[in-house]
């Protein structure tokens, strides 16, 4: 049988690399650690002939697909019991981990929502007791989970929720109800035909007093028969853009009976008579979708690498056409337009891998303060969890989208494998929080933080450069540093301007409401600028750190990796950097001019076109009134200036 040989050219790319890839390897893992035990599941995986399929899952039923994937959850789930059995160290619950298991089965798992939402909510909402009768058996998969919270009629608007948990004291019981046809689950992973248990979040009324939504646990289905129980409907939603074998699912209660103690209780309780006891903040509820956002970021950016990977590895080996008559065919990474478009996604892989690993640090340190009775940092956690789930999960999945299309035909195929990587990426941009809705949300926090900020209040670490901006002396010198200066005064100019766009339309005459719909364009994209920000940042300062430890010419390499991103977002933000405008030297001050504004006079940049080659180079000299200022990184390789 041919043995398959690996490409040379291929080949020739790799013997040309100038770091130790064990060295990278290992920072990508998280340290030489998180290598092996990656390799170990790995291992233990690949050799599993069940895990690999004979037939393209494309050309199998429905059923069988479904049937393909529940095989292969089966096996993944006793690969990873057996490893965290072994391995007490291997965290499931980090945000690498129990994602990178599941999705060794190439297609969406069926208890994903199982170890994805159903066991963290136990850990996050159930009380001691709860934790000691369920927590054992969800994580031995005894019960099999989802989470339903979403309804036909509302996924956005929690407070919508139409489902009913109504308190009877008299058999100690609360009776779930689906009013409307609205009110029926709609999309919970697993409802379909997996799961027989699931979070409900439904809105709970004791004495006749609704108390907002709350999460019960609920069996749907027998231990045995795994049939529906009865007041019960059950089944599958039918087909979707991806996530084929996700089994999402809709479900409806006729007066289902369960008992008091179904209801998640670590931190609201309803006492046997039926007195509600409040929880320290009814948000804790929302707990899971913080989790599953912060986890969001990173596997984002674990989708993105593998789709970065196929791409640059296809454009190693593609050869096409002939620029010089006579001439062997390039390799299409020689085209800088291939460059342009691949080595961006290689780039954001890193900023979002670390930018999701330095927010799963801040998540584990809140929840830590929670477990203390300390919410101080719950409000601005939660806008850092929504605008960076929304802008990696975009990110991820319209260069997920721009790496199939550097593959050109090839990438289409579903061998490629780019279909199921876009499926899942694309979802991600959905649930979890809708994308706008999330930036919406960061903004309400950035509304906030700017009021504070004219008052001269100190802010929370993320936002503190708001009180300081107008003071700011920067050191305009050609620097990562100045651009990231640069992308702050950016995202204050942007909070400002919706800020003014708020009080514009209620002196107007419109009440908050209305202002605040009328301004919602500038609010999301004051949102986008302040996470963009957060991004740069955190993924220059992150490889800095890094970078004190690792041999130099690994360095080196991902110094070039972050200048490339940072640049490449200055040249696709180079209108708000214009707007960008400074007073005279003496006072160094940023003010933010909207072109918008009558007051703008801003001068238009007198040269500026910068392509981006291999390791990018990015000079924008904008000059305004009697100032030039020039942002520039380190001059890599030819460029060609041109003038707009
Ligand atoms: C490619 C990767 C592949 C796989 C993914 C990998 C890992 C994930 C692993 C497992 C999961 C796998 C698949 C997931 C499947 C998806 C599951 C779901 O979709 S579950 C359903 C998700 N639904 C939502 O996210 C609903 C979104 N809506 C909301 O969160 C809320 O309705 C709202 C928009 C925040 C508004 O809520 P509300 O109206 O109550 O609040 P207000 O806007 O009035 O604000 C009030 C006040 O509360 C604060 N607040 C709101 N939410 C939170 C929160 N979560 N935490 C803390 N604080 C919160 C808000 O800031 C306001 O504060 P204030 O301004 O008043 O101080
Ligand atoms: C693949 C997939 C898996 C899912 N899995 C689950 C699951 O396991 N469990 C679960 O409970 N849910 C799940 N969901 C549901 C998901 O959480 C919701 O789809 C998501 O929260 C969006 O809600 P919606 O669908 O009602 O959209 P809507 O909220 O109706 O949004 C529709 C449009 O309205 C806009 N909009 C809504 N509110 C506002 C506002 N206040 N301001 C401005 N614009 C607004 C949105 O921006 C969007 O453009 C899943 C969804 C998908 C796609």
């Amino acid at each position: 049988m041919a043995v398959n040989k690996v490409n040379e050219d291929l080949l020739r790319e790799r013997a040309r690399y100038t770091f130790n890839i064990e060295e990278l390897t290992n920072f990508i893992d998280g340290g030489e650690e998180g290598t092996r035990n990656r390799r170990e599941v790995e291992d233990m995986v690949i050799h599993v002939k069940e895990l690999h399929d004979e037939v393209p899952e494309d050309y199998l039923s429905h059923k069988e697909r479904y049937e393909n994937a529940v095989k292969k959850g089966c096996i993944l789930i006793d690969l990873l019991k057996e490893h965290v059995l072994r391995h007490s160290s291997f965290d499931a619950y980090k945000p690498s981990n129990m994602y990178r298991v599941l999705s060794m089965a190439k297609e969406v798992s069926p208890v994903l929502l199982h170890m994805g939402m159903f066991v963290p909510t136990i850990f996050g909402q159930a009380s001691a007791e709860q934790q000691e009768e369920w927590l054992h058996k969800a994580l031995m998969l005894e019960i099999i989970g989802t989470y339903a919270q979403t309804e036909l009629g509302h996924g956005t608007f929690l407070r919508g929720l139409e489902t009913t948990a109504t308190y009877d004291p008299s058999t100690e019981e609360f009776v779930l109800h689906s009013p409307t046809l609205t009110s029926y689950k709609w999309w919970p992973g697993g409802l379909g035909q997996t799961a027989n248990h699931c979070i409900v979040v439904a809105q709970l009324y004791s004495r006749e007093k609704c108390y907002g939504v709350h999460a019960f646990l609920v069996q749907i289905r027998d231990s045995e028969t795994h049939m529906p129980l009865p007041g019960i409907k059950v089944g599958d939603i039918g087909p979707k853009l991806g996530f084929q074998t996700a089994n999402n699912g809709f479900l409806g209660f006729d007066h289902f009976r369960i008992p008091r103690k179904n209801m998640l209780m670590r931190n609201a309780q309803v006492l046997k008579d039926g007195r509600y006891v409040k929880s320290k903040s009814d948000k804790l509820t929302y707990g899971t979708m913080m989790l599953v956002r912060v986890m969001i970021v990173s596997d984002a950016a674990y989708e993105l690498s593998r789709a970065a990977t196929i791409a640059a590895r296809y454009s190693a080996v593609r050869r096409q056409s002939m620029p010089r008559p006579g001439q062997p065919e390039p390799q299409i990474l020689d085209y800088v337009t291939q460059q342009h478009k691949v080595f961006i996604a290689i780039a954001t892989s890193h900023a979002l891998r670390l930018t999701g690993g330095w927010l799963w640090d801040a998540y584990s340190s809140l929840t830590h303060d929670l477990d203390q009775g300390n919410l101080d940092q719950l409000p601005e956690l939660h806008a850092l969890a929504c605008c960076l789930k929304a802008i990696s999960s975009r990110d991820s999945n319209s260069l997920v989208e721009q790496c199939r299309m550097s593959c050109g035909g090839h990438g289409y195929m579903s061998s490629s494998n780019f279909p199921t990587i876009y499926g899942a990426t694309a979802a991600t941009v959905t649930y979890e929080g809708e994308y706008t809705v999330m930036l919406l949300q960061t903004a309400r926090y950035l509304m906030k933080a700017w009021k504070e900020a004219l008052g001269g209040i100190v802010l929370t670490p993320t936002v503190a450069y708001m009180v300081t901006y107008n003071k700011a002396k920067p050191a305009w010198v050609n620097t990562p540093e100045a651009i990231i200066q640069g992308f702050h005064a950016v995202a204050v100019g942007k909070v400002k301007e919706a800020a003014d766009g708020i009080e514009y339309h209620q002196n107007s005459g419109k009440d908050y409401e209305d202002a605040w719909n009328a301004a919602s364009v500038m609010l999301v994209k004051a949102s986008e600028c302040y996470c963009r920000a957060i991004i740069c940042e955190t993924f220059w300062k992150e490889i800095q750190k890094h970078s004190r430890s690792m041999s130099r010419n690994l360095a080196v390499v991902l110094q070039q990796l972050s200048e490339l991103y940072l640049s490449y977002w200055v040249l696709e933000r180079s209108g708000d950097f214009f707007q960008v405008r400074t007073v005279p030297l003496t006072r160094t001050k940023f003010e933010f001019v909207s072109f918008a504004s009558p007051k703008c006079h801003c001068q238009m940049c007198t040269g500026f076109v910068a392509h981006i080659t291999s390791v990018v180079v990015l000079a924008v000299q904008v000059s305004i009134q009697n100032l030039t200022l020039t942002f520039c990184t380190r001059k890599r390789n030819e460029f060609d200036i041109g003038s707009c």
